[in-house]
Order: structure tokens, then C-alpha cells, then sequence
């Protein structure tokens, strides 16, 4: 029995009738880290976006953390999510309350009830990511490194089997992307599987792990040259 959390064969990813991946086959195991590149309009965040139940898998098999992606339904999607922690290039964290509040926010919508543990759970994610002692602030009040560290531990908050970052350093300058890469890398280490679409060589070249490319309609495993 393989240890995968992702394994797609086959799948065919659209946008609208536009064939955007044809022929897709990978595997992602449990623990590792892996990069998804790409030119602007390969494909990537369509590929994420499949992987999160905002794309449906029309052609092909897919299994992401126990959930058939051809068979997907509407009202199952809340559940797969629930067992990834996605971030975003924009953060997309709630800029009217403070950081624990968008925390708690998703503990609620997820069905957390007991306020202690609540508390715990917050406190636990933001240590992992360096960022307790800011829990009280307001989005707005943080540089951009800090806003993408507090959407990784609100990533974390229900123990996902996979983290699907597109383009998490996207809009941060190279010294914080350093920064939040070493987050995302120490949260791997401490055995969080990650997929990561970038298009920031320089951080693959800092980091090297198992990287997929995104290119002429196919995803394909690349060997990186070490230099
Ligand atoms: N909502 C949509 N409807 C139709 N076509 C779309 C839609 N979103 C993306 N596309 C098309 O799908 C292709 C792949 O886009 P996608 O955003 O997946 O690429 P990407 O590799 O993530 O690029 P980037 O690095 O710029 O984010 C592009 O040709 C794009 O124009």
C-alpha cells in the first residue's frame, strides 16, 4: 500500500472547454515537499485549483486525502478542504478582525465548539509559525511576510494531510520569501506534506526538493541540475 495523499492518472484538467493539462500523472507521498512550476498561464493554479474541489475533474481518476475527485460532490467539498490547508499568493485573511479572530473564525465555520481548546489550537499554529506574541494585531497592521505566516498556521488548523500553496511568496520581496519559505520548510520537516506552485527559481535553487513542471498541456517530474 503506497503512503500517497495525492495520486492522479490520466486526469484531464479544463477551464470552461478549454483543455488547459491533458494526460496528468502524479503522486504526491506522505511528508514530502514538492514544487509546482510553470510559465504564467501553464497551469498551475488550475492544477491547485482542482486539488481543492474549485475545478471539477472531468476526465481521468483522482485521490486527494481519501476523496475521489470525479465523484466529487458540492456539499463534500467543505469536508475535503477541511483536510488541506490552502494559502494563497493574497493571504485572503479578514482585515475587519484581528489575527486570532480570523483563526477562531475558521475553528468556528469548521466546528469547533470548546473555547479553551480553541485557544490552544490558535496558540499552537501561530508559535509554529513565529507569530504569537502578534495575535493581537490586525491584518493591516503586518508587513506582508507576517499576513502569509498567520495564513500558513490558519493552513494548519485542522491538521491537514496536504498544504496547497499557489504562489505563497508571490507578492513578497525576496528577503521575506526566504523568510516564509523556511516556515513552510520547517513545517515539513515536522512531517506536514506540501505541494507549492511557484515560479521563483531562485527559491527551488535555495531549497531543491522533487519538483513538477507545468508545460505545453503536461505535468512531468524535472531532474534540477545542481550547480
Ligand atoms: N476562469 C477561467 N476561465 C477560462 N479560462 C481560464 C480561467 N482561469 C484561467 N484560465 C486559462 O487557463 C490557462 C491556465 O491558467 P492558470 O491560471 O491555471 O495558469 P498559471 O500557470 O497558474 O498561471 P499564473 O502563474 O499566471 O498564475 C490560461 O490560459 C488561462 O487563460
Amino acid at each position: 500500500m503506497s503512503n500517497a495523499v495525492l495520486h492522479l492518472t490520466n486526469a484531464t484538467i479544463f477551464q470552461k472547454e478549454n483543455l488547459i493539462l491533458d494526460d496528468v500523472t502524479v503522486s504526491i507521498e506522505k511528508g514530502e515537499f514538492v514544487y509546482l512550476i510553470g510559465k504564467t498561464g501553464a497551469g498551475k493554479s488550475s492544477f491547485m485549483k482542482t486539488l481543492y474541489g474549485d475545478l471539477p475533474l472531468q476526465k481521468g481518476e483522482g485521490n486527494i486525502v481519501g476523496f475521489d475527485l470525479a465523484k466529487l460532490k458540492e456539499k463534500d467539498i467543505p469536508f475535503l478542504r477541511r483536510k488541506l490547508g490552502v494559502v494563497f499568493q493574497d493571504f485572503k485573511l479578514l482585515n475587519d478582525r484581528t489575527v486570532q479572530d480570523n483563526l477562531r473564525f475558521v475553528l468556528k465555520a469548521t466546528g469547533w465548539k470548546d473555547k479553551k481548546e480553541m485557544e490552544l489550537k490558535i496558540d499552537e499554529v501561530l508559535q509554529k509559525v513565529g507569530m504569537k506574541t502578534k495575535s493581537f494585531k490586525y491584518p493591516y497592521q503586518l508587513s506582508g511576510g507576517e499576513q502569509q505566516r498567520v495564513a500558513i498556521a490558519r493552513a494548519l488548523l485542522n491538521d491537514p494531510e496536504l498544504i496547497l500553496a499557489d504562489e505563497p511568496t508571490g507578492n513578497l520581496d525576496p528577503q521575506t520569501s526566504v523568510e516564509v519559505m523556511q516556515v513552510l520548510k520547517e513545517i515539513n520537516a515536522n512531517g506536514n506534506t506540501i505541494l507549492m506552485a511557484t515560479h521563483d527559481y531562485a527559491l527551488i535553487l535555495k531549497y531543491p526538493s522533487k519538483t513538477l513542471k507545468c508545460d505545453e498541456n503536461q505535468i512531468f517530474e524535472v531532474v534540477q541540475k545542481t550547480v
